[in-house]
């Protein structure tokens, strides 16, 4: 894959800039629009990538990820229709929309691939899920496959999945975030410091979170090992079971599935 560039150059769009540079990408292959520019400029310092208006990124750009808000699409698709080469590949990591929509609006016949990435590609350990819309073919799930496996994993699916992708994976490192927190503060009412607090939690999510990557072990299984007859994790387990707290997180992620379909459908023609 030649030049890349990523429109909207926010959280994931720096996430991902960021991860192929520390994945071996030269800065001299990677593009970037910015609407803000004193954001633009933060970039160029950080990373020595260039940033480009709408037109030159679809000049100079092999495959263009889109980046952007949902709410903020229409511009970008605005900006890029009249200028997109043909056969430049369009990735979309934009929560909700459909591949459709990109099809809709750009020159008929372009490859069009949706992602649901998440934060962790920060630190290259990415979940990303990839779908193919109408006139992209394998080549280029491949090619997307390919570029986001330096920053993670990945995984196909179909399209209509990726609602409730975007929901457990897309969101779900806040999530865990959120629970963390939560255990700290649990940590401060027994009376630790913080910063013991914040070790012994996050350090516990680390071993937790290897011992569920080594898939030895189903985390039903994991969970019983560490819950003793008559011991101190049961006690706890009944807590969470009589606030709710399963039910809460299937709830939540419902909500969230249903999220990324309204997005989609508000830009329903
Ligand atoms: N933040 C996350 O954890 C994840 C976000 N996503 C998706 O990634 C997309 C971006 O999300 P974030 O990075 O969180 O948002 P963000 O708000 O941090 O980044 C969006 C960037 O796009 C720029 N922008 C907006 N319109 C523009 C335009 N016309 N031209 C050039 N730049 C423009 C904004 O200035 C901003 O820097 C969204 O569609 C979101 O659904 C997907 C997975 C995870
Ligand atoms: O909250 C959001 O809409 C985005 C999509 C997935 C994660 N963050």
């Amino acid at each position: 894959m030649g030049t890349i560039a990523v429109l909207g150059a926010g959280k994931i769009g720096e996430a991902l800039l960021s991860g192929l540079i520390s994945g071996g990408r030269s800065p001299e292959d990677l593009l970037f629009t910015e609407r803000h520019p004193e954001r633009a400029a933060e970039l160029e310092a950080r990373y020595g990538i260039t940033g480009v208006t709408v037109r030159e990124a679809a000049q100079r750009a092999d495959l263009l990820v889109v980046a952007v808000k949902p709410q903020d699409i229409d511009p970008v698709l605005a900006d890029l229709a009249p200028v997109l080469r043909p056969q430049s590949l369009v990735v979309s990591l934009c929560a909700g929309l459909p591949t459709s929509l990109f099809e809709r609006k750009l020159p008929s016949g372009t490859p069009v691939v949706r992602v649901m990435p998440n934060t962790p590609m920060l630190v290259g350990e990415a979940m990303s899920a990839v779908s193919a819309g109408k006139y992209a073919g394998p080549e280029h799930v491949k090619a997307v496959t390919e570029l986001l496996s330096c920053v993670g994993k990945v995984v196909e699916v179909p399209e209509s999945q990726q609602d409730a992708v975007t929901a457990l994976s897309g969101s779900g490192p806040a999530y865990f975030f959120y629970l963390v927190e939560a255990m700290i503060d649990a940590g401060i009412l027994l009376g630790l410091p913080r910063a013991v607090a914040e070790r012994l939690i996050v350090q516990s999510a680390v071993g937790a979170a290897k011992m569920l990557d080594e898939g030895e072990s189903h985390p039903v299984l994991l969970r019983e090992a560490v819950t003793s007859p008559g011991g101190t994790t049961i006690n706890a387990i009944r807590e969470l079971e009589k606030h709710g707290v399963r039910a809460a997180l299937i709830a939540a992620i419902e909500a969230a599935r249903d999220r990324s379909a309204e997005l989609g459908r508000a830009h329903e023609d």
